[in-house]
């Protein structure tokens, strides 16, 4: 066989999302993933109930810097929330279908939203360190290769085999976060297509030209598979990319513009207050427009 057999049945999602039911009363409708670096969004919860991942049953465990390894259920601004702070990623050793499991717990749990954040080097040559990339859209390169979260047998209760891609960034949270962000005077606001690569490798420059051909702004290692995933399940999805490097795309400056993974966070956690305020405004935004509009 080619591909090992997703071990998160329908089944043993339901047992976790019935254990954090017997532990937590709350009943979560936006979901937040939390970027490398990004953990600190988790902060804006109130009356936190966390859980570490290590403690909830069939759960991965966050083996990278700048994931914390904690879900926490709780409310911003009156909304009934849920936070990854830390996610799992595909170089990490896991299956995609084991990456994008917690989405999953979401839907069970009665989550309508997704708002995903990740660390993302900027392809586009006009961006900047420390821009927001707001994604419209993205390239699911490692999907070229048939190596995606929903391959395998299809659960109709998650969602359909076969399904539009068109809108997975919803075009109306996009266009409310544009109008937040500008509201809250955020001046570095761009807007662009994300990829995810395998990692954990960054990109040769031969890389970063051939990415930049295909029309993509920016480049991680996450994301994709979790937004394929909400979307496969029916969630409204909203992702953004701090750009934390530039990606080197000419010879002659690449060495000298070599990226290092504590560069990353840096950027990341010195950016944190405009992204929590940011996260702040439109989780509020979506309690009060648009919860309604998912079954
Ligand atoms: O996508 P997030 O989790 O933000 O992390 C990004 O930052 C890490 C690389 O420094 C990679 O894991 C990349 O995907
Ligand atoms: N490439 C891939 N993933 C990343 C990068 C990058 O340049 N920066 C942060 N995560």
């Amino acid at each position: 066989m080619l591909h090992a057999e997703n071990e998160y049945t329908y089944e043993r999602i339901t047992e976790i999302k019935d254990f954090i039911k017997s532990k937590c009363d709350i009943d979560p409708k936006v979901g937040i993933i939390c970027g490398t670096g990004l953990g600190s969004i988790g902060e804006l919860i109130t009356d936190a109930f966390i859980l570490d991942y290590k403690n909830i049953p069939y759960f991965p465990i966050s083996t990278v810097e700048g994931h914390k390894g904690r879900l926490i259920l709780g409310y911003i601004k009156t909304v009934p929330v849920i936070c990854m702070q830390g996610r799992f990623h595909y170089y990490e050793g896991y299956s995609l279908s084991k990456c994008v499991m917690p989405v999953r717990l979401m839907k069970l749990l009665g989550v309508t939203h997704l708002i995903a954040s990740n660390a993302a080097g900027g392809l586009n040559q006009d961006f900047k360190i420390g821009d927001i990339m707001l994604q419209k859209d993205h390239v699911n390169v490692m999907g070229f290769s048939g190596n995606g979260p929903l391959v395998g047998l299809n659960d109709l209760r998650f969602g359909p085999r076969f399904f539009s891609m068109v809108n997975a960034y919803d075009v109306d949270l996009l266009e409310s976060a544009k109008k937040i962000a500008e509201e809250l005077g955020l001046k570095n606001i761009k807007e662009g297509v994300y990829t995810c690569v395998g990692g954990p490798t960054y990109e040769t420059v031969a890389e970063v030209r051939a990415l930049r051909s295909m029309g993509i702004d920016a480049a991680g290692m996450s994301t994709v598979h979790e937004v394929t995933t909400a979307r496969h399940c029916g969630m409204r999805c909203f992702a953004f990319s701090l750009i934390t490097n530039i990606c080197p795309i000419d010879y002659s400056t690449a060495v000298e513009s070599e990226i290092h993974s504590n560069d990353v966070i840096e950027v990341a956690m010195s950016k944190d207050k405009d992204l929590k305020l940011f996260v702040e405004r439109i989780v509020q935004f979506i309690g009060k427009n648009d919860l309604n509009s998912v079954k």
